[in-house]
């Protein structure tokens, strides 16, 4: 390592010096000793985010090493059986695992199992500490979420004074400054993975495809699967089940007015004609599936009315109609949480029966059990908000190792999906 000619200490450290740092801040977390920790990371480490450093063998955060310390030996009939583990431990880890969020722990890092704090936490059985990891990915996503909406506001006024000037694209660009440091891939609104940790910063669905892009990429339309040119599974036909129990909670009778936001395969579709709607609006934008609805004769059964576009662009005409809904269901692609949070505080609140309900495909960190549980309650809390209330379905899933052949990644990992049914709230 070669020194640069400044006055900044930690400029000359050596490579031994900063591992030893490393190695002492994980063994005070392991041991849960908070004193020596809040010393190491105020004071005496020379490290510059001492709460966040790694072993470079293990991956392990600081987090990852308190929570790992309380692993029982244990043999295979007895892994992550919450009773077998140490209840100090326990409870000292936690205080630990508190004191290192307060210094900025970053909740999701991966080690080199490719687990984060928190999915340690669960495989051990410590469920108390996974919470505590759950909390503090809410906190975490909300910021973000915030701070992203305060960066598109700051974008918009800059719009409104260049005026005139031309426009630039700002909904699709996002500069690496935008993003957090420690995430670098989306939470996953619809079908799409978040492959490393992340449910944070509020890029897109996938983060190889945005909206826009999508729409005028080529697909492959299958009877069990729809792909976009670059494999990533748009539709597959293993969520038949999700979107029957879906469309029979949201329509419950014959002789109600729904509407869908993408069509897709038309299995959800389906599921509502069986319940003989009085009208069915299909909100739909890709050309392709819209040729392949009209080659299906969608555009001539009972009740239906096709809206070619994108919701962002048909629902406004729609609310300015007046029309409503008893039920409303969204499943889109390669659309952001941003979007979606969009969808139901802008559109939903003009489109909804006082008395009706909607639902969305939850698809949000499916890749990973600990993002899918944070982006429940982000999303709660958003729809609270918003004036709506939720409930939660179990469903299970029903394994789908073979499913993913041929698709660029499987963008659905977790036992159970979430079914949604919102309200307006009393
Ligand atoms: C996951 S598929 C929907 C699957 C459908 N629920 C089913 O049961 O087959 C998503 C659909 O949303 C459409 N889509 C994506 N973005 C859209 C947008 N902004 N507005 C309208 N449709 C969109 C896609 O072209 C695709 O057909």
């Amino acid at each position: 390592m070669t020194d640069a000619a400044t006055n900044d200490p930690k400029i000359h450290l050596t490579e031994i010096d900063v591992d030893l740092d490393v190695q002492e801040i994980l063994l005070a977390a392991s041991q849960h000793d908070i004193a020596k920790l809040r010393r190491l990371c105020r004071t005496e480490s020379s490290l510059p985010d001492a709460a966040n450093v790694k072993d470079s063998e293990t991956g392990y955060t600081p987090l990852h090493a308190a929570i790992a310390a309380c692993e029982a030996d244990e043999d295979e009939t007895t892994k992550g059986d919450a009773s077998r583990l140490d209840e100090s431990l326990l409870n000292s880890a936690a205080e630990t695992v508190r004191f290192l969020l307060q210094e900025g722990a970053i909740w999701n890092d991966l080690d080199n199992k490719n687990e984060t704090p928190g999915c340690l936490a669960r495989r051990i059985g410590a469920s108390e500490l996974y919470e505590l990891i759950v909390d503090a990915g809410v906190r975490a996503e909300m910021l973000m979420n915030r701070l992203d909406e305060y960066d598109v506001l700051s974008d918009d006024d800059d719009e409104e004074a260049e005026e005139g000037e031309g426009d630039t694209d700002k909904e699709t660009e996002q500069t690496s400054e935008d993003k957090p440091a420690e995430d670098d891939s989306a939470p996953e609104l619809v079908e799409v993975t978040t492959e490393q940790t992340n449910a944070s910063d509020n890029a897109l669905v996938n983060p190889e495809v945005e909206n826009r892009g999508y729409l005028s990429s080529s697909l492959s339309i299958n009877n069990d699967r729809i792909l976009d040119s670059d494999q990533n599974g748009v539709m597959m036909r293993w969520e038949s089940d999700i979107m029957l129990k879906s469309a029979k909670a949201l329509l419950p009778r014959p002789g109600l007015k729904v509407l869908n936001i993408g069509h897709g395969m038309g299995i959800v579709d389906g599921f509502f004609q069986d319940q003989a709607p009085a009208e069915h609006h299909i909100v739909e934008a890709h050309p392709s599936v819209l040729a392949d609805m009209k080659a299906k004769g969608w555009d001539t059964k009972p009740g239906v009315t096709i809206h070619q576009g994108r919701w962002q662009d048909v629902l406004p005409g729609l609310v300015a109609e007046g029309a409503t809904f008893d039920a409303i269901y969204y499943d889109t692609f390669a659309e952001s949480y941003a979007d979606f949070r969009e969808f139901f505080s802008e559109q939903v609140i003009g489109l909804l029966e006082q008395e009706g309900k909607w639902g969305f495909f939850n698809g949000m960190g499916a890749d990973r059990q600990i993002s899918y549980d944070v982006y429940q309650k982000v999303a709660e809390m958003d729809l609270f908000e918003a004036g709506f209330d939720v409930e939660w379905e179990d469903i299970p899933v029903p394994k789908l190792e073979g499913e993913w052949e041929g698709v660029r990644r499987a963008y659905w990992v977790v036992d159970n999906y979430r079914l949604p049914l919102c309200r307006f709230m009393d």
